[in-house]
């Protein structure tokens, strides 16, 4: 069924899925609109794959409808199938053909293209990924970032109104992740496909997506764009997918929230009771803040230890509060931050990386 007036490249209306009796997903909605870049985030098992395969046809749901460019694919089980769906999927592992050349691999789809057209639009698509002379190239010969923009050109090649794609980096050098992702957001923009893309990683979902689905036990908990999940985390389990955090117990009372690190002007969404702090390791800084002061507790901290790793200077310490006797804290800062084991110093903690929840919101 046809729906000419429905904008969105993909739309999910309460996806519910099961394998025999246990449920995947449950109650799925969503849209995405065409040239959006929009990850799955979770969690092993949260059902990220299964909205993937839902997505694709390869999965029908029990229940629910599925819109793709305006055409209905899925009401309930009745379902049209996958090559009846305008997609395209890129994979893990890239599933490239070893015995064909790069430019043969992104001409094989194109089956429907007529024979002049194919070469055109591959030439076309192997130059926007940075391989125009690497068409006669076999996959072995290249490295794994060339190899995924390979994959990445096949799938455009179809101009597909949704590309879906599974994890499409783990299987890359950790040194060469970060430059492959921006130049997939490029090519992605530019190509103004609507996108899923399946990921674990809270850094990957942040660096690649305009917006982020996060997922826990087959739910959608929270939706928003990376800074939504940095600076306005909807659960603990949210903010903790979003970098190193430390937790601690807190209580607001009288407009104010307390905890063993002092108390400061409460959350106006929370207006008495028990409550879970979690502050991400960035908040805590150790030279005089320069922006917004009024944002910064300030207490003397004794270092215990402060090393260098993966680009940051990573440090230990203990507030010199009574009330925090027992806790150490660890921030994450830059590399060239001076300082040493055994000294006393002030540290300044940034309140808008500091969040409170109502005790048990989900966790
Ligand atoms: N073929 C299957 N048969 C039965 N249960 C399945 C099958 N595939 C997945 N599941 C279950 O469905 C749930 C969702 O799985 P899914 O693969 O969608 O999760 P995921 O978030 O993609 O996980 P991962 O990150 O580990 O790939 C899990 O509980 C999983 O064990």
């Amino acid at each position: 069924m046809k729906n000419s007036v429905d904008p969105a490249a993909i739309r999910f209306e309460g996806v519910s899925h099961r394998y025999g009796k246990s449920p995947s997903v449950t109650d799925i909605s969503f849209s995405i609109q065409p040239g959006e870049i929009v990850c799955l985030l979770g969690p092993s098992g949260c059902g990220k794959t299964t909205i993937l395969r839902l997505a694709s046809g390869l999965e029908a749901p029990e229940t629910g409808k599925i819109f793709i460019a305006g055409n209905q694919v899925a009401n309930g089980p009745k379902v049209s199938p996958p090559e009846k769906r305008p997609i395209s999927m890129v994979f893990q592992d890239y599933a490239l053909f070893p015995h064909l050349t790069v430019i043969q691999n992104v001409v094989f789809g194109l089956k429907r293209v007529s024979p002049q057209e194919r070469y055109r639009r591959a030439t076309q698509v192997l130059e926007h990924v940075g391989l125009g002379t690497s068409h006669d190239r076999f996959p072995h010969t290249l490295s794994g970032g060339q190899q995924q923009r390979v994959a990445l050109a096949r799938a455009i090649a179809l101009r597909p109104a949704l590309m879906l794609m599974d994890e499409p980096f783990s299987n890359l050098d950790i040194n060469l992740r970060f430059s492959v992702r921006e130049e997939t957001r490029r090519i992605l923009h530019g190509e103004g496909s609507a996108t899923i893309l399946v990921t674990h990683d809270g850094e990957e979902a942040a660096q690649l997506a305009d917006r982020i689905l996060l997922l826990d036990h087959g739910h959608i908990v929270q939706e928003g764009s990376p800074e939504d999940f940095y600076f306005r985390p909807a659960t603990p389990f949210a903010a903790r997918f979003f970098g190193e955090t430390a937790s601690l117990s807190g209580i607001v009372e009288n407009g104010l929230l307390k905890s063993a690190l002092g108390e400061w002007e409460a959350p106006s969404e929370i207006s008495s009771g028990s409550v879970d702090v979690v502050i991400r390791d960035q908040a805590f800084v150790f030279r005089e803040p320069h922006e917004a002061p009024d944002y910064h507790l300030c207490f003397e901290a004794k270092i215990h230890e402060s090393r260098v790793m993966g680009g940051r200077r990573v440090t230990e310490f203990q507030p010199l509060i009574p009330t925090c006797e027992n806790l150490r804290f660890r921030a994450f800062h830059r590399m060239t931050t001076r300082i040493k084991a055994g000294e006393t110093r002030p540290c300044w903690i940034d309140r808008r990386l500091v969040f409170a929840f109502p005790k048990g919101t989900g966790e």
